[in-house]
């Protein structure tokens, strides 16, 4: 069997395959209520094969997502709504996940088609946007955040409480928090954004605290025997990589010592100026190093593209799951092409048996 198809077992969780696909925003629910849309979306995704679907980055408020389309969890209805989206995700043999997030500076923002920016001042679709520091994070989105105040961090944090608590209610067994690409939770981490002078800011210890505070109280209420992971930017390709891969491998073996289960690894994006060095599955080496240094299974994703650059990743125990992206919105199916391409026994079995059958006879 292909090491990318060998299942894959997490505290209570069993993935069928190392094929996550990744949290991919889709800017179609209103209210933060995911829609038909997103039913379909997710559920075809399941039904394509993959081990775990992780749903898009859901805000922890409303003033918590990317942009007036994202969905939420702060709510009940949301919540309600997310169940039975949830249980037919199981029913197609896939884990059903979900990642919480808060987007601070990156808030308030158009759809990517409709322009990527912050919506305009005065508009009354867009909204006051909050972060560490008074600074904007630049290119198109220049709105200058409120500087949060103590009360403010306490209120986020008992955001992503909740949110994981309904999570848990509408039955997502894999919970990832989002403290990466320059939102909320990693802005207070990096140097770029977070520029505070009280216990938050300055030293390494103070410009982890949000994270760590974070991460325990969602601890304390996601279930033990359901994995808790996060997906974390470890470096900036802003000139300065060493001291900040240094730094988040630091702040990873803390997270692992708050309960953290597993890390994906990602990058931090919190400055516009950043030269990422894009190319085929270019995070692999990188996420290696974090899964050998903190000794967490980890992942990453990013133009990984190939089946045979995945199957790689995990033979070579670079990572433990691979996350998928646009590959799956290319082509749902795309475990089951990579079944094939990787001489899997029975590879039309990926798919659930009204179409596995068709596609294994007649030959
Ligand atoms: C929520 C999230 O992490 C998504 C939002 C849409 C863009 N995604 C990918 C991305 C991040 C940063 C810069 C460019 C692209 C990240």
């Amino acid at each position: 069997t292909p090491a990318l198809f060998e299942p894959y077992t997490l505290k209570s969780v069993t993935l069928r395959n190392r094929i996550a696909v990744s949290p991919m925003c889709q800017y179609s629910a209103e209210d933060g209520v995911p829609k038909d849309w997103h039913r379909s979306h997710l559920v075809s995704l399941a039904r394509g094969g993959a081990g775990l679907v992780v749903a898009e980055a859901s805000g922890v408020s409303p003033e918590g997502r990317i942009t007036p389309g994202c969905t939420g969890l702060w709510n009940d209805e949301q919540r309600d709504a997310f169940a039975p989206i949830v249980a037919e995700i199981k029913a197609a043999g896939a884990v059903p996940g979900i990642q919480i997030a808060h987007a601070g500076r990156k808030a308030s923002a158009n759809k990517p088609w409709e322009g990527d920016d912050h919506i305009a001042e005065g508009d009354p679709r867009g909204w006051e946007t909050v972060s560490p520091s008074p600074i904007a994070f630049g290119g198109g989105l220049t709105k200058v955040p409120r500087e949060m105040t103590l009360a403010d961090i306490e209120k986020v944090k008992a955001d992503y409480v909740a949110a994981a608590i309904r999570a848990r209610e509408a039955g997502f067994e894999w919970l990832m928090l989002h403290f990466a690409h320059g939102y909320l939770a990693q802005s207070f981490f990096s140097k770029h954004s977070n520029q505070r002078t009280d216990e938050y800011g300055g030293s390494f210890e103070n410009r982890s605290r949000f994270l760590l505070e974070t991460l325990e109280a969602v601890r304390a209420v996601w279930p033990d025997e359901f994995p808790l992971s996060a997906r974390f930017g470890v470096i900036e390709f802003d000139g300065n990589d060493e001291e900040t891969l240094g730094e988040s491998i630091e702040l990873i073996k803390l997270m692992k010592d708050r309960g953290l289960d597993f890390i994906d690894v990602s990058i931090v994006f919190s400055t516009p100026t950043a030269q990422i060095p894009w190319g085929p599955a270019f995070m692999a080496p990188i996420a290696e190093r974090v899964r050998s240094e903190t000794g967490l299974p980890a992942a990453t994703s990013w133009y990984i593209g190939t089946s045979e650059n995945a199957n790689r990743m995990v033979e070579t125990g670079q990572v433990d799951l691979v996350m998928m992206g646009r590959p799956m919105l290319e082509n749902p199916h795309w475990p089951y092409q990579a079944a094939k391409e990787l001489g899997k026994d029975r590879p039309s079995w990926t798919l659930p048996a009204p179409y596995a059958h068709w596609l294994e006879r007649y030959r």
